[in-house]
C-alpha cells in the first residue's frame, strides 16, 4: 500500500498493490497492520456501499456532528467517481478547502477523510458501486449536509445537473451550516 499525501493535512490516497494475471487480479483491499505501517491507525465499525445506476448522480456533501463524526476510507469497486473532501474543522488553517480525487475500479485508489471533514461525490460512469469504511456508526440525528454547489467552495463537479436525493437538494452554505451548527460541535480531529 503507498500512501500519498494531499494538499489538505489528513486527506491521503492510498494505492494498494494489484497482482494481475491472466484471471484478472488479487489486491488487499484493507490491511490494518499494513495501515498502522503508514501511520494510519484507526476504528473502523461499519462498512458501507452504495449504487448509483445512472452517471452524474451526486451524494454529498455529508458530515456527522460530534460525538458520531466520522473517519472514512472510501474505494470505487465498479465504475468511476469524482470525490470530494472539504475541510470545516473549526480553526483549521485550510477551513472551507477542498481536495478532489478521482477513485475508480480501474485506479484502485482509496481517498481516507478525516473526522470533521465533509464528504461527497459524483459518479462518472453508470452502475457505480462505492464501498467504505467508517469509524463511527451512523446517526440520522447527527447527520448534517452542505449543499454540493455552495458557490464559495466552488466544487468542479463533473456534471452541472446532477442526480440528487430529496435531502441532497436542500442543504445549506457552508456559512449558514456555521449559523445553524455551530462548527465547535464538528471534530476537530
Ligand atoms: C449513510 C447511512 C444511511 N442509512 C440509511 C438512511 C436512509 O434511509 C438511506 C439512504 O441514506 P442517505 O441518503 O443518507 O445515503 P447517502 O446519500 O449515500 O449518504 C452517504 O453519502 C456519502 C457521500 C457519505 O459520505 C456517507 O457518509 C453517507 O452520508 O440509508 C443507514 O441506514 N446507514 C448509513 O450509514
Amino acid at each position: 500500500m503507498k500512501r500519498l499525501e494531499t494538499k489538505l493535512e489528513g486527506v491521503v490516497i492510498l494505492e494498494p498493490a494489484v497482482y494481475g494475471d491472466h484471471r484478472g487480479f488479487f489486491t488487499e483491499s484493507y490491511n490494518r497492520k499494513n495501515l498502522a505501517g503508514l501511520g494510519i491507525e484507526l476504528d473502523f465499525v461499519q462498512d458501507n456501499h452504495s449504487y448509483s445506476a445512472e452517471a452524474g448522480t451526486l451524494r454529498g456533501l455529508h458530515y456527522q456532528l460530534n460525538p458520531m463524526a466520522q473517519t472514512k476510507l472510501v474505494r470505487v469497486t465498479a465504475g468511476a467517481v469524482y470525490d470530494v473532501a472539504v475541510d470545516i474543522r473549526e480553526g483549521s488553517p485550510t477551513y472551507g478547502e477542498w481536495v478532489g480525487v478521482i477513485l475508480s475500479e480501474a485506479n484502485h485508489r482509496q481517498l481516507l477523510i478525516p473526522a470533521g471533514f465533509a464528504h461527497g461525490f459524483c459518479t462518472i460512469t453508470p452502475h457505480t458501486h462505492v464501498s467504505y469504511k467508517v469509524t463511527d456508526y451512523y446517526s440520522a440525528e447527527h447527520d448534517r449536509g452542505i449543499r454540493w454547489d455552495d458557490p464559495e467552495l466552488a466544487i468542479p463537479w463533473p456534471v452541472t445537473r446532477p442526480v440528487l436525493s430529496d435531502k441532497d437538494s436542500k442543504h445549506p452554505s457552508l456559512r449558514e451550516a456555521e449559523a445553524h451548527f455551530p462548527y465547535r460541535e464538528v471534530s476537530l480531529t
